[in-house]
């Protein structure tokens, strides 16, 4: 007989049949059959399935979690509604979380059209901007506890053994689920959320302010590390009076950067200067935009780093023209259909670079939020109710979003 382990604990000892402990009330020792070669670790996801825990519910949870909540549910491309849904039970390795506040990312529109060429689960229940509390967690969960204060983010588990995951490029992991997009996400009250991914906030942090940094903040502060520039240099960021953008201006200028917004409207200027934009150049108004953005450089050479956060292609096909020889134009926005354009000769002789980046990793999420808990940025939002989604996507549509739309679940 073995000795009993501490809590939910798998033997790695037996090959072709594994033991599982549960300590609690239902505690007891099972044998499974494990079709693992010896000495591997297998999946939370094998477990999920097969554990006893899912068949006994041995959990933590706070006392009182109802049966129903509000949520947005896209059932058909294009359409939301609010409705009343059964609360979801979380697995051996996640967490339910009543999610607070919520904020809308264009990726939220992208996923609600359907527009983009990667499976979306329908009915979905949107969101990856997701900040709340903790109330139940699987019996796997070590990271967090009952009432702790977390983010859900896009990245919603991945299976940490890939050759990406390894290298801590989660965000390339062939098997990661998308909240709101593979799984439900953030647009409910509460939120089924894979435990190692979550971002942890410390117990003063303000939830509604902080729900943009889970995606907008992420994503636009990994953007610039890629850009590869440096304190003292320029760069352009396109897009700038958007979500991801009054955000990034901010990191921007906390890297020490000098920022050239590009955006449309004078509204969005005056926001973005505000925010720490040293020059704004309107798409709109602007006759020869590549000419503008070189001479907003001291040299006239243009931005050593372009960060496209716009959901249009058109920024896509003209960064390569100002961007400075040896810069780096790093792609974010994901217009749909949309190329990018590069003429080779210049590519080749100018020494231009062009990536994509894509979210971030759970360092990266550390690192953006230190950011935000220290005071460097702070996202312009506004708070709506969850029932009033569909006006932001209508605002989204025609651009007319400063910065980002936070949502109180609670109206
Ligand atoms: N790569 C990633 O990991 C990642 C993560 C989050 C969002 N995104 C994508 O980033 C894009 C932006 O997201 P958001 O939430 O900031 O959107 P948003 O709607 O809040 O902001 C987009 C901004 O782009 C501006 N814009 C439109 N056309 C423009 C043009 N021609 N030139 C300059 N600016 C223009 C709009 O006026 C708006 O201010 C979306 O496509 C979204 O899906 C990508
Ligand atoms: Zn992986
Ligand atoms: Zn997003």
């Amino acid at each position: 007989m073995l000795p009993s382990p501490p809590s939910c604990v798998v033997s790695k000892r037996v090959v072709f049949l594994s033991q599982v402990t549960c300590r609690g009330s239902l505690s007891r020792l099972v044998h499974i059959p494990i079709q693992q070669p010896k000495g591997r670790f297998y999946s939370s996801r094998y477990l999920h399935r097969t554990h006893p825990c899912t068949r006994f519910g041995i959990m933590s949870k706070a006392a009182d979690i109802p049966k129903e909540q509000w949520a947005q549910v896209t059932e058909k491309d294009g359409v939301i509604t609010y409705k009343k849904i059964p609360v979801p039970t979380p697995g051996h390795d996640e967490v339910l979380v009543n999610i607070k506040y919520s904020g809308v990312c264009h990726t939220d529109l992208h996923a609600l059209d359907n527009d983009w060429p990667l499976p979306r689960k329908t009915p979905v229940i949107g969101g990856h901007e997701g900040a709340g509390v903790v109330v139940q967690k699987g019996e796997l969960v070590t990271n967090v506890d009952i009432g702790d204060k977390v983010g859900v983010k896009w990245l919603m588990s991945t299976c940490f053994h890939c050759t990406f995951c390894q290298q801590a490029l989660e965000s390339l992991c062939p098997k990661a689920q998308l909240s709101g997009y593979t799984k439900d996400g953030t647009f409910q009250q509460y939120c089924v959320a894979n435990a190692a991914h979550l971002a942890r906030f410390p117990p003063q942090t303000d939830l509604s302010a902080v729900a943009p940094i889970m995606c907008a903040g992420l994503t636009v502060y990994k953007g610039l590390k890629e850009s590869d520039t440096r304190p003292g240099q320029y760069v352009a960021i396109v897009g700038a009076g958007g979500g991801l953008g009054t955000i990034g201006i901010q990191y921007a200028h906390a890297m020490g950067l000098n920022v050239i917004a590009i955006d449309g409207g004078k509204e969005k200027g005056e926001a973005c200067k505000k925010l720490g934009a040293s020059m704004y150049i309107d798409f709109k108004e602007s006759k020869d935009l590549v000419a503008d953005v070189k001479k907003a450089t001291h040299d006239g050479l243009g931005p050593q780093g372009v960060v496209l956060l716009a959901p249009q292609e058109q920024p896509f096909q003209q960064a390569t023209g100002y961007v400075r020889s040896h810069g780096t134009v790093v792609c974010i926005g994901m217009p749909a259909g949309a190329k990018v354009s590069m003429p080779v000769f210049d590519t080749v002789v100018r020494m231009i670079k062009v990536k994509g980046s894509y979210v971030g990793n759970r360092e990266d999420t550390a690192e953006a939020l230190d950011f935000f808990l220290r005071g460097k940025v702070h996202a312009p939002y506004k708070v709506i109710g969850l029932s009033q989604l569909q006006s932001v996507f209508d605002e989204m549509r025609a651009n007319r979003v400063i910065g980002r739309y936070v949502m109180d679940m609670s109206k």
